[in-house]
C-alpha cells in the first residue's frame, strides 16, 4: 500500500503491469429525485476537502482519489483499508446514459447509485432504472435523497447520518424513518432485498439503503464510505487490469468540435490509450480503422481564459473519460467498442470489435415498425422492451429519424406498422414533412416505457377504428318474425309488420327463411318504419313495419314466420372469429343461431 499512498492520479499512475483500476460508478433515478445535485454535491465536497487538483474533471467523469473520499467520509474510511484508487462518477445521469455505457456483452459502470427523493417514492423512471441494474447485474446502492426536506429537519452540513440523526427531534427522525420503510417496501416488491445500509451485512445479497441530501450534504460521507466499501470488497479482482496494455473503452458521445472534426468522448476501462495509437471505433456500417491525432482532456479552471478548452495528453489509463480526435470518426456510435491496436493484428482487433457490435446487434425482421435511438446501448434497450411488447422492428439504427427512415416505414404493410419510434432522438425536419404525406406516424420520448405505451395505445385506437369500419360494411345478424294480423301489403314490396327478437334489422339486407336447415333467400329489406317514421334500422325488442321486397305474404312468406337477416359466409366468418366481442350480446346470440343452422348442413360453412 505504502507505494501507492502518494499516488493521487487516478489515472496514469503505477507501472506495475497489473494494477487496481477506479470503480466506474452511475448515478440513475427518476426525473428530479437530484441525481445532478448529488453529483454536484460530490464533487463540490471533493474540491473542499482535497488539495488543489486532487479531483480530476475528465471528459463526461470526474474522478475522485481515495484520499479525497477519506477526507469528506472522515471516520467512515480510513484509507489504510483500501488499495482502490478511489472511485470515478460518470458526469451524465441518468438510465440513459447508464444504457449507452456498456462493456464487453454488461454494464461499463461497475457500480450504480440509484437515486429517490424520499418524499416522492418510487416513481416509473425508478423502477425502469431497477429494471437495466437487474438485467446487468450491477450492483447499486440506494440514495434516499432530500432527507433534509422532512418538515421540522435540523439540517447539519455534511455530517455523516448517525450524527445528524441524533440532532433531530423523535418525532423528525420517526417520519423520515417511515418514508426510508417505505422505499425499502418498494425495493422488495421488486424482488430486492434491502436494508438501511448499516444494517445490511452481506451487499452481495442485500442492496443498503442510504439516507442523504444532495443539498446540505449530510449522509454524503455515508454514501462514499459505502461506495468505497462495496467496490473494495467485492469488485477488487475486476479491478485487476494490465495498466499499460493496449486501451479498451466505450464511447460515450459523439461530439462536432471546433478545431478538431468529429471526435468521440470514451470511457477507458481497460489499458492505456497513447497519442500516436491506431485504434478501431464501432462505426454504423463497420468499424472504423483510424490514428488518434490528439487525446483531450478539460483544462483544469485556472486556466480556462486560454483559447481551446482542452489540453492534449500524451497517454491515460483505465479508469478515465477522455476526448478522442481522429480521422473519419463521422459514423462512430455512442455506445459501441472502442479498442487500441499497439503491437496486436489489426485484423484481431477489428474481429474482436465486430464480435462486440454483434453482441450489441439487434435482430429485425422483414415486417415491423422502425427504431431510432441516440446510442447502441439505448437501442438495444428499446430492442428488448419492444420484444417484451411483441412489437417487431424491421430497422433498428443509432441516429435521428431521417427521411430514409420514412421512406422505410412506408413500405409496411400494416397501417400499425407504418411507424417510427425514436428513443432520445430528433426527428430532421425535412423528414417531419415526409411522414406527413406519406402517412407514416414518428413517435419520439425520452422515456422508453412511455414511448412503448404511447405506440401501443395509437395501436389500439387504429384497431379499433379498423374494426368500426369493418363493421359498417359487415351485414349484422337478426332473427326476426312476423305478427300476426301485422300484413299491411300483400307483394312489391310485401308490408308486414315484424318483432325483431335478436340482433339487428338493417335496410337493404337480404332476408331468409329457413325450410328446416336449408335456408332460402325471400327477399330484400326496401324500408323500415317505427310508428310512421323512416328509420334505417331495428334492434332487438322493436316492433317495426318492414317492406321486404320479393315475397308475397302468403306464399313466400306468412305471418308468424321466423325469418332471418342473411349473412354472407364471408361476414359471418369475420363477425365469429375478429368481431364477436364488439357487437351486442342479442347480435352474437342471432350470429350462434344462424350459424348452428348453416353448420348442421355444412360443418365448414363460415370457418
Ligand atoms: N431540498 C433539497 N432539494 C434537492 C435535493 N436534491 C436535489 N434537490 C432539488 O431537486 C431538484 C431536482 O434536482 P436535480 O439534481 O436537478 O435532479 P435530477 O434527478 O438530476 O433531475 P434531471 O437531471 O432533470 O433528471 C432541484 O431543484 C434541486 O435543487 C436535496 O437533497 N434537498
Amino acid at each position: 500500500m505504502s507505494d501507492t499512498d502518494t499516488d493521487t492520479d487516478t489515472g496514469a499512475g503505477s507501472h506495475d503491469p497489473t494494477s487496481l483500476r477506479t470503480p466506474i460508478v452511475a448515478v440513475l433515478g427518476h426525473v428530479d429525485h437530484g441525481k445532478t445535485s448529488l453529483l454536484d454535491k460530490i464533487r463540490g465536497s471533493a474540491v473542499i476537502e482535497g488539495e488543489a487538483g486532487a479531483i480530476t474533471q475528465h471528459i463526461g467523469a470526474t474522478a475522485v482519489p481515495l484520499d479525497v473520499v477519506s477526507s469528506i467520509a472522515g471516520d467512515l474510511v480510513n484509507p489504510d483499508d483500501f488499495d482502490l484508487p478511489g472511485l470515478l462518477f460518470i458526469d451524465t445521469p441518468g438510465h440513459h446514459s447508464f444504457t449507452t455505457l456498456r462493456s464487453r456483452g454488461g454494464a461499463l459502470a461497475d457500480i450504480a447509485i440509484l437515486v429517490v427523493d424520499v418524499n416522492d417514492g418510487f416513481q416509473p423512471q425508478t423502477l425502469e432504472a431497477l429494471d437495466i441494474l437487474k438485467r446487468s447485474q450491477t450492483p447499486f446502492i440506494v440514495a434516499a435523497n432530500k432527507i433534509d426536506t422532512v418538515p421540522g429537519w435540523n439540517p447539519n452540513e455534511d455530517s455523516p447520518i448517525n450524527a445528524t440523526y441524533e440532532a433531530q427531534s423523535d418525532r423528525v427522525s420517526s417520519r423520515l424513518d417511515e418514508s426510508l420503510y417505505e422505499i425499502i417496501g418498494n425495493l422488495s416488491d421488486e424482488d430486492f432485498s434491502a436494508d438501511l445500509y448499516w444494517r445490511v451485512q452481506n451487499f452481495q445479497r442485500n442492496v443498503g439503503v442510504v439516507p442523504v441530501s444532495a443539498m446540505t450534504g449530510e449522509g454524503v460521507p455515508d454514501l462514499l464510505a459505502v461506495m468505497m466499501g462495496l467496490s473494495q470488497r467485492y469488485m477488487k479482482e475486476e479491478m485487476e487490469i494490465d495498466v499499460q496494455g493496449p486501451g479498451v473503452g466505450t464511447v460515450l458521445e459523439v461530439k462536432e468540435e471546433k478545431g478538431f472534426g468529429t471526435t468521440i468522448d470514451i470511457v477507458l476501462y481497460d489499458g492505456t490509450i497513447k497519442a500516436d495509437d491506431q485504434i478501431v471505433v464501432g462505426g454504423m456500417n463497420k468499424p472504423i480503422v483510424t490514428d488518434v491525432r490528439a487525446l483531450l482532456q478539460p483544462r483544469p479552471l485556472a486556466e480556462i481564459r486560454t483559447e481551446s478548452r482542452f489540453e492534449k495528453v500524451d497517454e491515460i489509463s483505465a479508469a478515465s473519460g477522455i476526448k478522442v480526435a481522429a480521422p473519419e470518426l463521422a459514423d462512430a456510435m455512442a455506445g459501441a467498442p472502442v479498442r487500441v491496436v499497439r503491437n496486436r493484428e489489426l485484423d484481431e482487433v477489428v474481429e474482436e470489435v465486430e464480435a462486440e457490435l454483434a453482441d450489441i446487434a439487434v435482430d429485425t425482421e422483414e415486417q415491423g415498425v422502425v427504431v431510432k435511438a441516440d446510442t447502441l446501448g439505448s437501442l438495444e434497450a428499446m430492442a428488448d422492451a419492444l420484444g417484451e411488447a411483441e412489437v417487431p422492428i424491421v430497422r433498428a439504427e443509432v441516429g435521428d429519424v431521417a427521411p430514409r427512415d420514412i421512406s422505410v416505414a412506408s413500405t409496411a404493410e400494416e397501417p400499425k406498422q407504418r411507424a417510427i419510434l425514436g428513443f432520445n432522438v430528433e426527428t430532421l425536419a425535412d423528414a417531419e414533412q415526409r411522414a406527413e404525406t406519406e402517412d407514416v406516424t414518428v413517435f419520439t420520448d425520452e422515456v422508453i416505457y412511455q414511448l412503448i405505451e404511447e405506440y401501443e395505445e395509437y395501436v389500439d385506437e387504429l384497431e379499433r377504428a379498423q374494426q368500426d369500419t369493418i363493421l359498417e360494411n359487415i351485414v349484422r345478424p337478426a332473427r326476426f318474425h312476423i305478427l300476426p294480423d301485422h300484413t299491411f301489403r300483400q307483394n312489391d314490396p310485401a308490408v308486414v309488420g315484424v318483432e325483431v327478437n335478436s340482433g339487428t334489422v338493417q335496410n337493404n339486407a337480404n332476408v331468409v327463411k329457413f325450410e328446416g336447415n336449408e335456408p332460402d333467400r325471400v327477399g330484400q329489406v326496401k324500408g323500415i318504419q317505427e310508428q310512421g317514421e323512416d328509420v334505417d334500422e331495428a334492434r332487438a325488442g322493436n316492433r317495426v313495419s318492414v317492406a321486404i321486397d320479393g315475397p308475397t305474404v302468403g306464399r313466400q312468406i306468412e305471418e308468424d314466420d321466423e325469418l332471418w337477416i342473411e349473412i354472407p359466409e364471408k361476414h359471418a366468418k369475420i363477425l365469429e372469429q375478429e368481431l364477436a366481442s364488439e357487437i351486442p350480446g342479442d347480435e352474437l346470440e342471432a350470429l350462434n343461431m344462424y350459424l348452428d343452422k348453416q353448420r348442421s348442413r355444412d360443418p365448414f360453412w363460415g370457418k
